[in-house]
C-alpha cells in the first residue's frame, strides 16, 4: 500500500473528480458516511457528538457527519470556525443541508469562543484542519486544540488529527496537535501515522475506502510503501519435486561468543526454520558442544579462539553470509570482522555487534560490501547516523547512509522499515510489542540469511523475512500473549507464519 503525501492526496482528490465521475460533494458524502458508520459502530446514542469543524474539506467533511449522525438520532453539537470569514464551497453546501434538515445546535465562531462543558461520555469529531494544513497551529486553533487536548472526551479525527502534518513535524508544537483516540484516515494512511512519538497523537487509526482513483495510486511516485502479504506471498518459490538440499543454498552464520552461545542458536533455528539448505554456525570453541547440541541440523565450524570470533571464515562454500548476534566487540572480533567483509563477494546481513563495531571503526564503513543488509535497531542505527531529533530525520538520514553505503538497511521497530539504496522506504505492518525481548533481532537475523541463501534478492530477502518476523511474532503472541513471548516462541511459530504465508492469495 502507498503512503502519499498530503500534496499527492489533494492531486488524488482532484483527479478522482475530474476521472472518475464523481462530484466533489458526493466524494465528501462518500467519506462521510463511512466516517458517520464507523462512529455508530462504536458508540451508541447515549454519547453526545461534539463536532468541531474548521471552515475547508475538512470541516465539510465533519458537518456532513455530523448531519448524518443528526439523522440516526444521535445529539449532536457543532462548533464551526470561520475565522477568516471564507468558507469552502462543500462545506458551505454542507452547512446548508444542516439547516435543510432542521438542524439547531449550531455555532459559527469568528471571533470569541464559549468552550463547551466535555465529559469522558462525549465523542469529539475533529474536523478543524486535515491535509490542507500548511502550518502548525496557533494563536485560537491552539487554544481550541489544548481545551479539547484537557478534556476526558473520546476523540474522532478526521484524516488526520488537526495541527499534525502528514509527513514532517520537526518544526511543529506537540501542544498545539489534537491528541486522537481514533483517526479515520481516507484513503490511505499519512506517514506520520508510523512514527512511534506519534503514537499518543493518532491514536488507532484506520483507513476508509471512499474510491480514489485506483489508476492515480498506481501512477503516484512516492518512496513511502506498506507492504502487504499478497505482495510477500508471491515472492515464495515453490519446491520442485526433484528438488535437494544444495538448491536452498548453504548459509554461514558468524554469531555467539563467551556468554552469548544463545544470539547464535536463535538465528541459527530461525534459519533452519526459514528454508535454508544447510547451514554452518562459525562460533567460538566454548560454543561448540552447546550448538551441537541445542542445533543438531547445523554444522559447527570452530573459531581459532576459545572466546570470540578471531579469524575470518574461507567463502567458498557459502551462498549468503550473516555476521554478528552475540559476537561481542573485542577488538580482534572487530579486525576479523573487517577482514570477512573485505573479502566478502556472497550476500550479507550485518547485525548487532557486527553494527556497533561499524560506530566504532567509521573508517572501516567504505569497506562495507555493496548491497549489504544492516539490521539496526534505532539505538544501533544512531550510533552508526548520530542522534536524530524525530522519526522523519531518522529516516532521512538512514536514506543517506544507506545511498552513501549502496546498502539496505532494516530499522527495527514497529513498522520496521527496510530502507533501500535507492531510497524506498518499505513499512512492515506485521510484528507486535510482544516482541520487544531479547533475542527477537537474533530471530530476523536468522530468517533473512537463510532467504538470503536461496537466491532471494537482498531487498526481497529484507522485506520477506521482516514480514514473516513479524507474522510469526503475531502468531506466537496469540497463544503467549505479549507480556510472556519470547524469541524462541517466535521461531516456534515460523512454520505457520509460512504457511499461512504460502497459502496467501
Ligand atoms: N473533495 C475533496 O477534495 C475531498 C476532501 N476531503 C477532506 O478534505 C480535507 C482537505 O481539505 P482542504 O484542502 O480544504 O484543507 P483543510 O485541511 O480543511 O484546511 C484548509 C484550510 O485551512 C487553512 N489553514 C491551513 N493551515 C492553517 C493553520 N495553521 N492555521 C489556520 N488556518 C490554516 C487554509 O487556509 P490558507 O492558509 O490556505 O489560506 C485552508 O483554508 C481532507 O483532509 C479531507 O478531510 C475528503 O472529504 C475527500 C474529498
Ligand atoms: N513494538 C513492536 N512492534 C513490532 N515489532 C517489534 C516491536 N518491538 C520490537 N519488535 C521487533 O522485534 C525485534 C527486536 O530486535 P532487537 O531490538 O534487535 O532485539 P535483540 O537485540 O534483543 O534481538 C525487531 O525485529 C523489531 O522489529
Ligand atoms: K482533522
Amino acid at each position: 500500500m502507498k503512503i502519499l503525501t498530503c500534496t499527492q492526496q489533494k492531486e488524488a482528490d482532484a483527479y478522482t473528480i475530474a476521472n472518475n465521475n464523481i462530484l466533489s460533494i458526493n466524494l465528501m458524502e462518500k467519506a462521510a458516511s463511512l466516517i458517520a458508520d464507523e462512529i455508530s459502530k462504536r458508540w451508541d446514542r447515549s454519547h453526545r457528538i461534539v463536532v468541531f469543524a474548521g471552515a475547508g474539506n475538512n470541516g465539510g467533511d465533519a458537518l456532513a457527519v455530523a448531519r448524518l449522525l443528526f439523522s440516526k438520532s444521535y445529539p449532536v453539537e457543532i462548533y464551526l470556525f470561520n475565522i477568516k470569514g471564507t468558507i469552502s464551497e462543500d462545506c458551505m453546501t454542507n452547512i446548508q443541508r444542516l439547516q435543510q434538515c432542521g438542524f439547531t445546535d449550531y455555532h459559527e465562531i469568528s471571533n470569541a469562543f464559549e468552550p463547551p462543558k466535555l465529559t469522558a461520555e462525549d465523542v469529539v469529531v475533529d474536523g478543524l484542519f486535515g491535509s490542507g494544513l500548511n502550518k502548525p497551529l496557533s494563536g485560537g486553533f491552539a487554544s481550541v486544540v489544548k481545551y479539547i487536548n484537557a478534556s476526558n472526551a473520546q476523540v474522532v479525527s478526521i484524516d488526520l488529527p488537526s495541527g499534525l502534518m502528514g509527513e514532517d513535524n520537526s518544526n511543529n508544537l506537540r501542544t498545539n496537535i489534537i491528541r486522537a483516540d481514533l483517526t479515520l484516515s481516507i484513503q490511505l494512511p499519512k506517514l506520520a501515522f508510523l512514527f512511534p512519538e506519534n503514537e499518543d497523537i493518532v491514536g488507532e487509526w484506520k483507513t476508509l475506502d471512499i474510491g480514489i482513483s485506483q489508476e492515480f495510486i498506481a501512477q503516484a511516485d512516492t518512496p513511502y510503501i506498506i507492504t502487504e502479504a499478497s505482495e510477500m506471498s508471491q515472492l515464495i518459490k515453490p519446491r520442485k519435486r526433484f528438488a535437494f538440499k544444495n538448491n536452498f543454498g548453504h548459509a554461514l552464520l558468524i554469531a555467539g561468543s563467551s556468554g552469548m552461545a544463545g544470539a547464535s542458536i536463535l538465528a541459527a533455528r530461525a534459519c533452519l526454520r526459514s528454508g535454508v539448505g544447510l547451514l554452518t554456525i562459525h562460533t567460538p570453541v566454548c560454543n561448540h558442544d552447546i550448538l551441537q547440541t541445542a542445533v543438531p541440523e547445523a554444522m559447527v565450524q570452530n573459531d581459532v579462539h576459545e572466546l570470540y570470533f578471531a579469524e575470518p571464515v574461507d567463502l567458498d562454500n557459502y551462498q549468503a553470509i550473516a555476521i554478528g548476534p552475540g559476537i561481542g566487540q573485542e577488538e580482534e572480533t572487530a579486525l576479523a570482522t573487517f577482514d570477512q567483509l573485505a573479502d566478502c563477494y556472497i550476500p550479507a546481513v550485518l547485525d548487532a555487534d557486527a553494527i556497533n563495531i561499524l560506530s566504532s571503526h567509521r573508517n572501516y564503513l567504505n569497506r562495507l560490501p555493496r548491497r549489504s543488509i544492516l539490521t539496526p535497531h534505532i539505538g544501533e542505527l544512531e550510533r552508526l547516523i548520530g542522534r536524530c531529533n524525530d522519526s522523519f530525520d531518522r529516516l532521512t538520514k538512514a536514506k543517506e547512509l544507506a545511498a552513501y553505503l549502496q546498502c539496505y538497511i532494516v530499522l527495527k521497530g514497529a513498522y520496521s522499515t527496510v530502507i533501500t539504496p535507492e531510497g524506498k522506504f518499505y513499512f512492515n505492518p506485521t510484528g507486535n510489542p510482544g516482541m520487544a525481548t531479547g533475542g527477537s533481532g537474533d530471530v530476523l537475523t536468522g530468517i533473512i540469511l537463510a532467504l538470503l541463501a536461496q537466491g532471494h534478492s537482498q531487498e526481497n530477502a529484507a522485506r520477506l523475512g521482516t514480514f514473516v518476523h513479524g507474522l510469526a511474532g503475531d502468531i506466537a503472541c496469540r497463544r503467549t500473549g505479549e507480556i510472556s513471548l519470547t524469541a524462541s516462541d517466535i521461531i516456534a511459530a515460523l512454520p505457520e507464519a509460512w504457511k499461512e504465508l504460502c497459502e496467501t492469495k
